[in-house]
């Protein structure tokens, strides 16, 4: 077992998960895919998935055998969480037009519009993720896409079926990986492209996803998943173990951080990992995880708050005794978990909130996955006579300034 003291900036390196490795192999698969569309497809399912699937597309009928294979308490519980994500990204939702006259005359406004089709990735490598389809679809939905298409690697999980047809997705794919990013971006004889693509996956997904941005709009790079939790001599050491190997099991390059003033629950936190990991059913991968991963003791817990937002993890959990008042310090975290019985996985599942969310330092600069990532705005702006007057002065001065001569004559005309 491997729970050893790190310093910050040796968790950083680990942490910053660099797709150059991954680079070339994706950039070649999506070029096959731009190149030979389905075919490429279903040569990469074969080579990658171990299966190749009759065709890109579910059939109706594969929809309608899901659910005869998935027991009625899963789905029960895959409607529940439907239920509580649904909530709280209504909760999100603003007017779709608003207009206020800011000075006589001149009346602005903003007009918000759902986009008409994108993409969902939903993992299948290492684990299944319907839940990840509830994580992207739903905010889709509630945002008023029309059209949500899901890529998943075959074979597809019946789960994963039931939770898109839940939460309302229109067309899925079996392909995954890499060449699923490549198709959603720029379609296939199959799959029509869509205008943003949204999801976590490995770091073939990442990377693809971030190499077709010149076509296709991505919501943020959502890699291995992570974890810091900050915690004090209050914390329950075991409770801590339990969320570090829940995010280990995802994938050998999740990493996980405790961030802590008290070596007494680091030492406590690193004896419950080692017996939970010995029952563990991923032990491979977490164990590759905790390599990973590790604790830094520091001062105070202003030290600490200042290593998170160094560290911008995707996830954070915090367990000192007043947990709401270094909320205010933290400043990147993708989502945040308070208190001892906040458990990280009732966020992946069930509380409400999204679990598609930053990893590798980039909740710095994005949020996790929310309503307002499926809708763009445009400003309006009405000006009558009178309010010309009002900045006419102001436009043809700065125009003048900036010699173009022509923006200025175009509000003159208007007032002479
Ligand atoms: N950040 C988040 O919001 C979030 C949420 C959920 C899951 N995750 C992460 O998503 C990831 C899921 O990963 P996964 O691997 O289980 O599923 P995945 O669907 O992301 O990847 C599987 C695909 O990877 C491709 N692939 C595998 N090996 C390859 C190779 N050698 N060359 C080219 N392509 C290859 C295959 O096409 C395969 O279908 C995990 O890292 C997990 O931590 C992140
Ligand atoms: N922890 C993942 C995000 O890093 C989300 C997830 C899905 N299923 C279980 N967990
Ligand atoms: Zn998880």
């Amino acid at each position: 077992m491997n729970w050893s003291p790190v310093t910050l900036d040796d968790w950083l390196v680990r942490q910053k998960n660099t797709l150059d490795e991954v680079k070339g192999a994706v950039e070649s698969i999506i070029n096959e895919v731009r190149s030979r569309g389905d075919a490429a497809l279903l040569d990469y399912a074969e080579k990658f998935d171990k299966i190749r699937p009759d065709a890109v597309r579910l059939s109706e009928r594969d929809w309608d055998a899901a659910y005869e294979s998935v027991s009625p308490d899963i789905a029960e519980a895959l409607s529940e969480a439907y239920a509580r994500i649904s909530r709280f990204h209504e909760l999100q939702k603003r007017d779709d037009f608003w207009m206020v006259e800011t000075e006589p005359g001149v009346t602005l406004g903003v007009k918000t519009t759902p986009l008409s089709r994108i993409g969902i990735y939903v993992p299948g490598g290492r684990a299944s993720y319907p839940s990840t389809a509830l994580m992207c679809a739903i905010p889709a939905k509630v945002a008023g896409v029309e059209t949500v298409v899901c890529c998943t690697p075959p074979p597809v999980n019946p789960l994963t079926i039931v939770a898109c047809d839940i939460a309302g997705v229109d067309e899925i794919y079996q392909t995954g990986g890499a060449q699923a990013v490549a198709a959603m971006a720029y379609g296939t004889e199959s799959i029509a492209p869509v205008e943003k693509i949204v999801g976590p996956g490995n770091q073939f997904v990442t990377a693809a996803k971030m190499m077709v941005r010149d076509t296709a709009e991505i919501d943020f790079p959502a890699g291995p998943s992570e974890i810091a939790i900050i915690a004090d001599d209050h914390a329950r050491s075991d409770f801590i173990a339990a969320d570090i190997l829940a995010q280990s099991e995802h994938d050998p390059l999740a990493a996980s951080i405790l961030i802590t003033t008290s070596e007494q629950v680091a030492r406590d936190v690193g004896k419950y990992i080692e017996q939970l990991t010995a029952d563990a059913e991923r032990k491979e991968i977490i164990t590759q995880s905790l390599r990973r991963s590790g604790y830094l003791l520091v001062k105070d817990i202003d030290e600490a708050a200042d290593a998170v937002n160094r560290i911008a993890p995707e996830h954070l959990a915090i367990q000192v005794q007043d947990s709401l008042s270094i909320l205010g310090k933290i400043k990147n975290a993708g989502s945040i978990f308070i208190g001892p019985y906040a458990a990280v996985a009732c966020g992946d599942y069930a509380s409400g909130t999204n679990h598609v969310l930053p990893t590798a330092g980039n909740a710095k600069y994005y949020s996790g996955l929310n309503v307002a990532h499926f809708t763009k705005t445009s400003t309006i702006q009405m000006i009558d006579r009178e309010g010309l007057e009002m900045i006419g002065d102001i436009v043809e001065t700065i125009a003048d300034a900036e010699g173009l001569r022509s923006h200025a004559d175009s509000v003159r005309i208007r007032r002479t």
